[in-house]
């Protein structure tokens, strides 16, 4: 038997499924979308040469959704250029870079812009601009992104990230120069969660930090991981960072990913520069302190 029509009932219908229509189109900007794959940042075959420079070759990665990756290599091994490369700073020579499922090295500029407002980036030194208030460098990027927000919502947002990062309300008001080093970092990272990111890249947070500072901000990017349900992925040379909250940790050798794994693991290959790294005396001294904590913890659990 034949469904009763009813004309209103299926305008509506009408009306969302054209909603949805729009909404399912992959090439639309959908503000409110959550990536639900396996791997959020996806490289292959990535090439970066300046000049007879070749910074990396052939390198391959895949960055695990809600894990904090560490990315360590020496000094000059192009981990901030394969940072650059992942937001779209740094055009590389050749490969296939995808975040979000979609292309960031081919296809519509366009398109790259709606994936752009779902990372938030924390530059080595804080990167504020010298001349806003924390409150007004907080809210550039809502401007660049949602420039009709009402202005008493935007400040609202700034002051609510601005104290998700642990900062007092007072900081809002102030000025880069008036801030301390950890206080830059925190008000980067401010900046970097205002537009609510999915992934999160963090380039060197705890240089210059204090080991009681770069401790905290561990605490805090861990902490806001788990809360916001972000990826991350941290570009660092501290040794404590790498066993205190990388899930896992990819390193850049020989112009490209040489291995990706847990520490454990790493500590399994025969690398030279992955031993010399994790067993070498700071390695040592991180890997003992790490250690010790859980010792501790354990003996407090018994204890209680
Ligand atoms: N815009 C550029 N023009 C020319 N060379 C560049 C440019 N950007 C980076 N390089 C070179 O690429 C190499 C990798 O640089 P990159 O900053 O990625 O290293 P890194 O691994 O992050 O180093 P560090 O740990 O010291 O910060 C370096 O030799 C650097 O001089």
């Amino acid at each position: 038997m034949e469904e009763p029509v009813d004309e209103q009932a299926g305008d509506e219908r009408i009306e969302l499924a054209d909603g949805a229509a729009e909404f399912g189109d992959p090439d639309v900007n959908r503000p409110f979308e959550r990536f639900r794959g396996e791997h959020p940042i996806v490289v292959e075959g990535l090439v970066n040469k300046f000049g007879d420079q070749v910074v990396h070759e052939n390198l391959s990665l895949k960055v695990n959704r809600g894990e904090i990756l560490g990315v360590v290599g020496g000094s000059g091994t192009g981990k901030s250029v394969l940072m650059r490369s992942i937001i779209g700073l740094q055009t590389p020579d050749e490969g296939h870079i995808e975040v979000f499922g979609r292309s960031i090295t081919e296809g519509d500029p366009e398109d790259v812009v709606g994936v752009r407002n779902r990372w938030g980036v924390l530059f080595q030194g804080g990167a504020l601009f010298s001349t806003l208030t924390v409150g007004e460098n907080v809210e550039v990027p809502l401007k660049q992104f949602y420039p009709d927000i009402d202005i008493d919502l935007m400040h609202e947002i700034a002051r609510y990230k601005v104290m998700l990062t642990g900062l007092g309300e007072e900081a809002v008001a102030k000025y880069p120069s008036e801030l301390s080093g950890g206080m830059k970092k925190r008000a980067g990272l401010a900046r970097a969660l205002a537009l609510d990111p999915e992934l999160l890249f963090l380039d060197e947070p705890t240089a210059g930090l204090d080991p009681i500072g770069a401790a905290a901000f561990d605490r805090l990017t861990r902490g806001l991981r788990d809360a916001l349900g972000l990826t991350v992925f941290l570009i660092t040379h501290d040794l404590d960072t790498l066993y205190e909250i990388c899930d896992r940790v990819a390193v850049l050798a020989d112009k490209r990913v040489i291995a990706v794994g847990t520490i454990p693991e790493l500590l399994e290959t025969d690398h030279p520069w992955i031993d010399e790294y994790f067993n070498g005396p700071r390695g040592r001294a991180a890997r003992a302190s790490k250690e010790r904590a859980e010792s501790l913890d354990n003996s407090t659990a018994r204890g209680a």
